[in-house]
């Protein structure tokens, strides 16, 4: 076998195709390759990883639907935790299935459910007033520095408890985090470089003793003195919230800055209609979508879509294939703050869907919201650049200036 053909399995009965997702040309620009893969069947084997590849709508929101057969606790990257050591111990929610999962998730619900972020809400907005109030007195910025990473490590590690200082940090795990579950490729071990100071900083502020009392956080740990779960499980449901609860909103803003800018009409129309800040931040999730794939494991030979699968398979779902399939959305290319995006696949799907999403939208209703009261238009001063993660779609930079009403 020439080192340049990839050992390839018999009796795969899907088209195959040669499409590595983590190759830095697809991580710069998936979208003809999403293309590619939806158009050649509901599932694909993808040649380069030995794997699964679902990319249209509805076999993406069937899949996550589906958690005894595709299940999380043998990982949702590419590493399949019954034959690999985890990158870090497994979370208790995400790589878990129920009923593990299910104490989990009971908790984390309770504190993110809409209820609790009514408590928070007054101070979310105020910083995203004063926030918009500063950014259009600077005039000129960094709408990925400035605005979609300052806000997120404001007010999410404020309502989780965290102390002020260091919370930079949480974006060099996030991109680790996200990085992880993608190959061991030069992405990943750029990453892993940063990481390694950060792994204890972060493990040290899941620590009760660290947490303001009644935060986020303390909440959490608040359940296992009530017995829901163990105070262990508590610190690792805390690494949860600092795993997932910062990096994605940093990017479903940023993203979503990058679309406004882009389509200045689309933000007139914002500003004609402010109460359409809530769906503008939904409709950019689905357009440009911050969290790109999950991956799940088979869990017993399986039929899917018409394609027999074997245990221990590794599928990876396209998340933002979905957002785009033509079969589900009208122009599905075109960023449309007026379309009503029910059912994008930003969030994912099924029980493991996003615990975090009440939070998620009111950052993005909250900025869009201050914005159209301050700031008559967007101007792009130079192109923006691309921070490259194997999960994550992301901005480095983006360069604008705020013209004000
Ligand atoms: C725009 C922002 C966000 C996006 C795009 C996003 C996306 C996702 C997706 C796609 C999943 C499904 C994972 C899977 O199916 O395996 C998920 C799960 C999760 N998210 Fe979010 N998320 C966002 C914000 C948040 C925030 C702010 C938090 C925390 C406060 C959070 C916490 C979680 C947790 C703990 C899970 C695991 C849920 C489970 O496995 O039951 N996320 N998120
Ligand atoms: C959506 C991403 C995500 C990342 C990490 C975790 C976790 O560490 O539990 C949960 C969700």
């Amino acid at each position: 076998m020439s080192d340049t053909q990839t050992l390839t399995r018999d009796g795969i009965d899907a088209p195959r195709l040669d499409i590595d997702p983590f190759s830095d040309d697809f991580l710069n620009m998936p979208y003809p390759y999403h293309e590619r893969m939806r158009e050649a069947g509901p599932v694909v084997w993808l040649e380069p990883y030995q794997l699964w590849g679902v990319a249209r709508h509805e076999e993406v929101r069937a899949g996550l639907n589906d958690w005894e057969n595709f299940i999380s606790s043998a990982g949702v990257g590419l590493a399949n935790f019954r034959t690999e050591k985890p990158f870090r111990p497994p979370s208790l929610i995400l790589e878990a299935d129920p009923p593990q999962h299910t104490r989990s998730r009971t908790v984390l619900a309770r504190v993110l459910s809409p209820k609790m972020m009514q408590k928070v809400r007054a101070d979310f907005e105020k910083q995203a007033n004063e926030l918009i109030d500063r950014l259009v007195e600077q005039g000129e910025f960094d709408a990925i520095k400035d605005l979609a990473k300052a806000y997120p490590l404001k007010v999410f590690p404020d309502a989780v408890g965290l102390a002020a200082e260091g919370r930079d940090n949480l974006l060099l795990y996030g991109d680790m985090v996200f990085n992880a579950f993608g190959p061991r490729n030069h992405v990943f071990l750029d990453a892993v470089g940063r990481y390694e100071p950060v792994r204890e900083w972060i493990m040290n502020q899941c620590q009760r003793s660290e947490l303001s009392p009644d935060g986020f956080g303390d909440l959490i740990y608040q359940a296992a003195d009530a017995g829901e779960i163990k105070h262990e499980e508590a610190t690792l449901l805390v690494r949860s919230l600092l795993s997932a609860g910062v990096d994605t909103t940093v990017n479903g803003i940023g993203n979503a800055m990058y679309c406004l800018a882009q389509f200045p009409e689309q933000y007139d129309k914002l500003v004609a209609n402010p109460t359409l800040a809530r769906q503008t931040f939904e409709e950019a999730l689905r357009f440009e979508s911050p969290v790109q794939t999950f991956f799940r494991t088979v869990n017993r030979p399986i039929e899917f879509a018409g394609t027999p699968m074997l245990a221990n398979d590794k599928v990876i779902f396209f998340l933002a294939a979905a957002n785009r399939d033509g079969r589900q959305w009208k122009n599905p290319d075109v960023f449309d703050i007026e379309r009503k995006p029910v059912g994008h696949m930003a969030f994912g799907s099924g029980i493991h869907g996003c615990v975090g999403q009440a939070v998620a939208r009111m950052e993005g209703e909250l900025i869009f919201t201050a914005m159209t009261k301050r700031v008559k238009r967007i101007e792009m001063l130079g192109e923006p650049t691309r921070r490259l993660n194997n999960t994550l779609r992301a901005l480095e930079s983006l360069p604008v200036r705020f013209v004000p009403h």
